[in-house]
């Protein structure tokens, strides 16, 4: 039996009541709009000096059309047509019509499914800004990723030299195959699975700073990591390396932009220096997505802001890592497949050509909640499902999810596991304290 509350091959979670998904699109989507149409109105002004009169027009059109989409939300409203220019629009379009004739109606806020829905949401508030012709690339949540950061400095700081005495010793005598090697690949990864708690959709938009020092706090964490394959990635690796000696490419599914980026790019550091993966090719989310993914400006923002800063470690990082840019080492792909509707089993039909691409890499890595329910289809998998099994065939190679839990759907674990940590943490799937070190390969 694959499924929880259904026999149904198909049970992707609708908002019904009482449900997680229901809480999300009932409290926590209108508070992101209406985070949106506060920013607008604050940032009128600037808005003006920066696109001119025509931009600060354009500004009190996208509010006006997103406090409607927050009453069509509100108000159980059929899902609308996009109507804007970009490539995507037509498959969003075609999607809806077929949900249209699958679910023999139209699709509204609290009748369809949650993923869907609420993908909906933030490639509708794109559409607004679509229409305009000075506001196509404003980043409505720029400020709130950007502030997060800024407040989780201190934490970033500690780890940003941590993570540069790490390199100083591997490259003064670390022998490959020391035991320290699996600590420092251990230490890095954790760091990077729970900088996936500092995520501002969760929070509606509330400022989730990592204040604690991330190394001190591993420690502490280690009993919630629920499935740990930490040693089976290791091997995967090592063995790519074998087989394809400096070659290994590494692609990283990003997810969350400030603090979790910061630590993923030291995860990505010491996976290099450790001769572990050669090339990086870093996904990042084309279009403002679920307030705080990463996207391209993110990506170059940190490395900007470091190279900025008075403190000479963080100069140092942001030094090596645009030369990694430069040299290609690193590589930033755009990719419109992670903001469609789609989850990732239909990936090879619809968008063969990124299933190839990732296809070539050794092992992806997928950071984050939103990446593990589009692996998983979002669906209300049976929790010993086999993580394979709930990828419905979706493999392009060694897949890694680095999530920490903050929806309820989970595959993989171990007979009881879940029964019994819901018994003390009722929360346990959704409050971001238990995460996933998990691995599936082809
Ligand atoms: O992918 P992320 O950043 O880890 O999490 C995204 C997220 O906060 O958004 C949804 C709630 O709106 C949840 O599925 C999930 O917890
Ligand atoms: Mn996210």
């Amino acid at each position: 039996m694959q499924l929880r509350s259904s026999n149904v091959a198909t049970a992707s979670k609708v908002p019904t009541l009482q449900s997680f998904a229901y809480k999300t699109v009932k409290d926590r989507l209108p508070v992101i709009l209406t985070k949106v149409i506060d920013l607008l109105f604050r940032e009128r002004n600037n808005i003006a000096n920066i696109y001119g009169e025509v931009g600060k027009e354009e500004g009190k059109e996208v509010t006006g059309k997103c406090s409607m989409l927050r009453n069509e939300m509100q108000t159980n409203k059929p899902l609308k047509l996009l109507e804007g220019k970009r490539s995507d629009v037509i498959i969003w379009n075609d999607y809806l019509r077929k949900q249209t004739e699958e679910m023999k109606k139209e699709p509204r806020w609290f009748e369809a499914a949650w993923l869907y829905v609420e993908c909906y949401m933030y490639r509708r508030i794109q559409d607004a800004f679509d229409l305009t012709s000075k506001l196509q690339d404003f980043d409505p949540f720029k400020n709130s990723k950007e502030m997060a950061f800024q407040s989780s400095l201190d934490a970033a700081l500690y780890f940003g030299k941590h993570i540069l005495t790490t390199i100083e010793q591997l490259q003064q005598k670390l022998h490959k195959d020391s035991p320290e090697v699996f600590e420092h690949f251990q230490l890095f990864l954790q760091v990077s699975l729970w900088g996936n708690k500092c995520d501002l959709s969760i929070s509606a938009g509330q400022n989730v700073a990592q204040k604690e020092s991330p190394v001190e706090q591993i420690h502490k964490l280690q009993d919630q990591i629920l499935v740990n394959d930490t040693r089976k990635l290791l091997e995967i690796l090592h063995q790519a390396n074998h087989d394809n000696p400096n070659k290994v490419t590494l692609s990283l599914v990003l997810d969350n932009a400030g603090f979790e980026l910061f630590t993923d790019l030291c995860l990505v550091e010491i996976l290099q220096q450790l001769e572990l993966v050669t090339f990086v090719n870093f996904y990042v989310k084309d279009m403002p997505w679920y307030v705080s993914d990463a996207t391209e400006q993110d990506f170059l923002w940190i490395l900007e802001v470091l190279g900025k800063s008075e403190h000479q470690s963080f100069q140092e990082l942001s030094k090596i890592w645009i030369e990694k840019l430069q040299q290609k080492l690193w590589t930033i792909e755009k990719e419109k497949y992670w903001t469609l509707p789609f989850d990732y089993s239909v990936m090879e039909e619809m968008d063969p050509a990124l299933y190839a691409k990732l296809s070539a890499s050794q092992v992806i890595i997928f950071k984050g909640d939103l990446n593990y329910r589009k692996l998983t289809g979002d669906r209300q998998w049976d929790f010993e499902t086999p993580f394979q099994t709930s990828l419905q065939g979706f493999l392009p190679a060694p897949i890694c999810a680095l999530r920490t839990l903050k929806a309820d759907t989970v595959t993989g674990l171990s007979p009881g596991q879940g029964e019994s940590i819901a018994k003390s943490f009722p929360d346990w799937m959704i409050s971001g304290d238990f995460g996933l070190i998990q691995i599936a390969t082809p």
